[in-house]
């Protein structure tokens, strides 16, 4: 009989998922799209803006699973899915009420996740990875343990905004009766994997790193930042320690047995963050350096025992090699960043924006942006900032131009801050997320850095790692023995770099970091 594993990705616009073999071929995937698929949320791109408070709708998250979950019925493969893991967007959280998690415990196969969990949280909008809320958290939590380098020492960041310890500091100061109503919280991944239990799950060490109050040293949770964040009782409301990626929790919930078909022996494994999920999946070797390019961009690479934190990048526990780490670069103003210019200046066409991608030149002609639609994470500036000749301008004199210098703005800060980060010995790109589909954009991050990129096979990184994960934690052997045993999860080349074009960028850096200093200053 075929065994089957499946990984599920709960990202910001999508929850998406897939299917694999034993030898690691995708069989299936499929995706539920947040927007499109449950208008009645009345979501943009996922999430509900109101300035700098962003959420999505909780029960949202609740109904894509059933949806999904319907999909998945309808396949031959349902009865013989062997595991599932996957991965969340990092950070965002959510609130169960007691009620709610007595509900979970007892689910009746007859209804849908969705009616029996419409009352189950605390609060309905969870808090998400765009929020930029918590400014005054941040700065309180960074003072607690003598400031920001401190505090990046202890748990791999500085305070960042997004992170959920200071997401939940402002709820537990500006919303005490649901806090106190709270009686469990979960990290996005945590949460998809409490479903599929039926009861509680921990988050893994490596989503744990995105709080702000797991000891990145010893993957346990840090009283004193705990107690700062929420006060006495937000150890009990987190409940379990971090738990470290490979693990086995429990069974499906005979929920999903009874209404999908699922094996009554199919294991739940801990979900990760999506980040992590996508290194998972392009089983990095030394040299290697994941860019995705999903609604965040990050910047992804696996850094061995031993590495030191920064103040402007993250250092997380690694999903599955709990003595090593990846380090990431995050930023808020990727792919919507990029749509905006494209509906601005190229007739919301893709092929227009590529056009103008190919035959148009920014950087290299004095025309450098930065574009900080959203209120962005590094460098932490906000606003759209652009130079002609190094002259503070409006608009360039071609405004089509926006569309080359864009991208070239993103790229330019990623290669700069990849070094700073300890990504000195970068060999290849290996590139993933929704735009990594535009071969255009993935030529100038080759010319950029330098270097060939490689994209892997399959819709979606996260997913797929997610899948590698429950099938790493229902075998004896390292990650990498598991994956040396089958190929297919090797990577495409897409584009190898003009190194005349290369050289042109490098003579530009001094430029580009000296007006994107000016540019946070004129905010
Ligand atoms: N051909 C394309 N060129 C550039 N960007 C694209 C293209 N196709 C999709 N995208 C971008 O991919 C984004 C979605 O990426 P995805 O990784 O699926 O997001 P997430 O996982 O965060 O939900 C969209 O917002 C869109 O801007
Ligand atoms: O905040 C971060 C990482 O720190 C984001 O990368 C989120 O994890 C959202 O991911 P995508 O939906 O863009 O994949």
């Amino acid at each position: 009989m075929q065994n089957y594993y499946l990984g599920l990705d709960l990202s910001t616009q999508q929850l998406k998922c897939t299917l694999i073999n034993e030898a690691h071929d995708i069989i299936w995937e499929n995706s539920v799209n947040f927007d499109k698929d449950l208008p009645e949320f009345m979501t943009r791109h996922g999430a509900i803006v109101s300035d700098n408070v962003v959420t999505s709708p909780t029960l949202m998250w609740v109904k894509a699973m059933d949806l999904l979950m319907e999909t998945l019925k309808e396949t031959p493969y349902v009865g013989s899915i062997r595991g599932i893991s996957g991965a969340g967007q990092q950070h965002g959280s959510v609130y169960w009420s007691k009620s709610g998690m007595n509900s979970l415990s007892t689910l009746d196969e007859k209804s849908t996740l969705a009616d029996q969990l419409k009352d189950a949280f605390a609060i309905n909008q969870s808090p998400i990875w765009q929020d930029a809320s918590t400014t005054a958290e941040c700065r309180a939590l960074e003072e607690l343990v003598g400031g920001p380098a401190e505090l990046a020492k202890l748990t791999g960041s500085k305070a960042y905004e997004r992170f959920t310890g200071n997401q939940i500091a402002k709820i537990y100061r500006q919303n005490r009766n649901a806090f106190d109503e709270t009686t469990r919280i979960n990290l996005v991944s945590s949460f998809l994997a409490t479903l599929l239990l039926g009861e509680f799950s921990p988050v893994d060490a490596a989503d744990g790193s995105g709080t702000n109050m797991m000891n990145i040293a010893s993957h346990k949770w840090d009283e004193r930042l705990l107690k700062q964040c929420g006060g006495e009782d937000l150890a009990e409301k987190l409940a379990k320690q971090p738990v470290e990626g490979g693990t086995v929790l429990g069974n499906i919930s005979d929920y999903y047995v009874k209404r999908y078909g699922f094996d009554a022996e199919c294991k739940i494994m801990p979900f990760t963050g999506d980040n992590s999920a996508t290194l998972v999946s392009m089983n990095l070797k030394e040299g290697d350096c994941v860019v995705s390019l999903g609604t965040s961009d990050t910047v992804l690479v696996y850094l061995k025992k031993g590495a030191a934190s920064t103040t402007e990048s993250h250092l997380m526990a690694h999903p599955t090699d709990p003595d090593g780490f990846m380090g990431m670069l995050c930023y808020k103003n990727g792919s919507l960043a990029r749509e905006f210019i494209r509906d601005e200046y190229a007739e919301s066409n893709w092929d227009l924006f590529n056009d103008y991608l190919i035959n148009k030149q920014a950087v290299l002609n004095d025309c450098i942006g930065f574009y900080y639609w959203m209120q962005e994470i590094i460098p932490f500036a906000k606003g759209i900032h652009r130079f002609e000749k190094n002259k503070d301008v409006n608009d360039f004199s071609d405004k089509t131009v926006n569309v080359k210098a864009i991208v070239e703005s993103q790229f330019m800060s990623m290669k700069i801050r990849l070094g700073r980060m300890g990504g000195n010995n970068v060999k290849r790109i290996l590139a993933s997320g929704g735009a990594a589909a535009n071969p255009h954009i993935l030529q100038v991050l080759s010319n950029i850095f330098g270097l060939p990129v490689y994209r892997q096979k399959g819709m979606n990184g996260a997913s797929l790692g997610g899948a590698l994960l429950a099938k790493f934690a229902l075998q004896n052997k390292s990650f990498e023995e598991m994956m040396a045993e089958y190929s297919s999860t090797e990577m495409d080349l897409i584009c190898e770099p003009d190194l005349t074009k290369h050289k042109e960028y490098l003579n530009h850096v001094t430029q580009f970091t000296n007006l994107e200093a000016s540019a946070i200053h004129n905010k």
